[in-house]
């Protein structure tokens, strides 16, 4: 499993360990199973500095792990180097379905930015309530400690000014539900030197455009498409069906009513959903006539 014990150290106070993972050999499925398609190849770009020393910041609603300050400013440079004093951000996109591993591929590149010495702060939507509001949670039950935000734009005022100013990296997890998510992260990375590193659904249940998840793919140094497993067949699955007959697209929810499916699957499924309303639809329009 990864290192939830090295994740304990790095968050003494807020890391709990997994209860009843839904899937318990997750580390033998992704390691044997290798789930993702790599759009464009991900840089191994991110410098880290040899010697971490991480504080936490508390804030109202989450904390935030900090250094000095913000690496991300290069020095100015030679007479002649045009890019002195210039930020240097980045930003890096995962999506794919439901359950396809984008909060723990987020998890493991900010752990992994932490344990290079970066400062490090993680931030959700506010109406994914599902494990309460001071963490992100994987569906097999990792955590680690975020903000919890109805706007991006209310992220540097919640941190404080100067706890931002010595942010080098920020994961934005359920990222379909920020309105604000393109300028926050052209402002962050262009302006302000962050490394984003933003997961969230490309597609909703229709398999329509997401929020403007895939507003930013412009702006991104890299965007990383995962897939899941079909829930009926095993195969790689790019898509969420919803099982219900819900039609409006934020809809909070897990594995009660959502599964990750293949396109065969999402097809067949999603006619059977379909079939399902009109019945029930037209059952109750002969109720109110009746
Ligand atoms: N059908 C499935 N396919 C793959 N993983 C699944 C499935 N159902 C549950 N899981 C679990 O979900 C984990 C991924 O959770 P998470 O990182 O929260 O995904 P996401 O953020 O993409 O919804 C996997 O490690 C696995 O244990
Ligand atoms: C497909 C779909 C999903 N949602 C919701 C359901 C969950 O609360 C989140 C996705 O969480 P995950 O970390 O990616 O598993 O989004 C929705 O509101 N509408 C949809 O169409
Ligand atoms: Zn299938």
């Amino acid at each position: 499993m990864f290192a939830v014990s090295r994740m304990k150290a790095l968050f003494p106070l807020q890391i709990s360990l997994p209860v009843a993972p839904a899937f318990p050999n997750a580390a033998a499925f992704f390691s044997a199973a290798p789930k993702f398609t790599l759009f464009f190849n991900f840089p191994a770009v991110i410098q880290f500095p040899a010697s971490p020393s991480l504080r936490p910041i508390m804030g109202s609603s989450g904390p935030a792990y900090s250094r000095v300050q913000n690496r991300n400013f290069r020095p100015a440079g030679a007479a002649g180097d045009s890019t002195a004093s210039y930020p240097s951000g980045e930003i890096h996109v995962i999506v794919g379905p439901m359950f396809a591993g984008k909060t723990t591929s987020l998890l493991r590149r900010v752990q992994s930015e932490s344990e290079n010495g970066r400062s490090v702060a993680v931030v959700k939507s506010d109406k994914d309530t599902r494990y309460g509001l001071d963490s992100i949670v994987t569906h097999d039950g990792l955590k680690l400690p975020c903000w919890s935000l109805p706007k991006l734009s209310m992220f540097r005022q919640s941190l404080g000014v100067d706890s931002y100013n010595q942010l080098d990296v920020i994961g934005i997890d359920e990222a379909q539900f920020f309105g604000d998510l393109y300028d926050f992260c052209r402002e962050a990375a262009d302006q302000d030197g962050k490394t984003v590193i933003v997961a969230g659904l490309d597609g909703d249940y229709m398999r329509r455009s997401f929020g403007a998840v895939l507003d930013i793919i412009p702006l991104a140094d890299s965007v990383t498409k995962l897939t899941a497993r079909c829930e009926l067949c095993g195969k790689r699955a790019f898509f969420t069906l919803r099982k219900t007959d819900e039609t409006k697209v934020e809809l909070i929810a897990g594995a009660d009513v959502y599964m990750p499916v293949c396109r065969q699957h999402y097809v067949s499924g999603q006619a059977v959903v379909e079939a399902t309303r009109a019945v029930v639809e037209e059952s109750s329009e002969r109720v109110q006539i009746g």
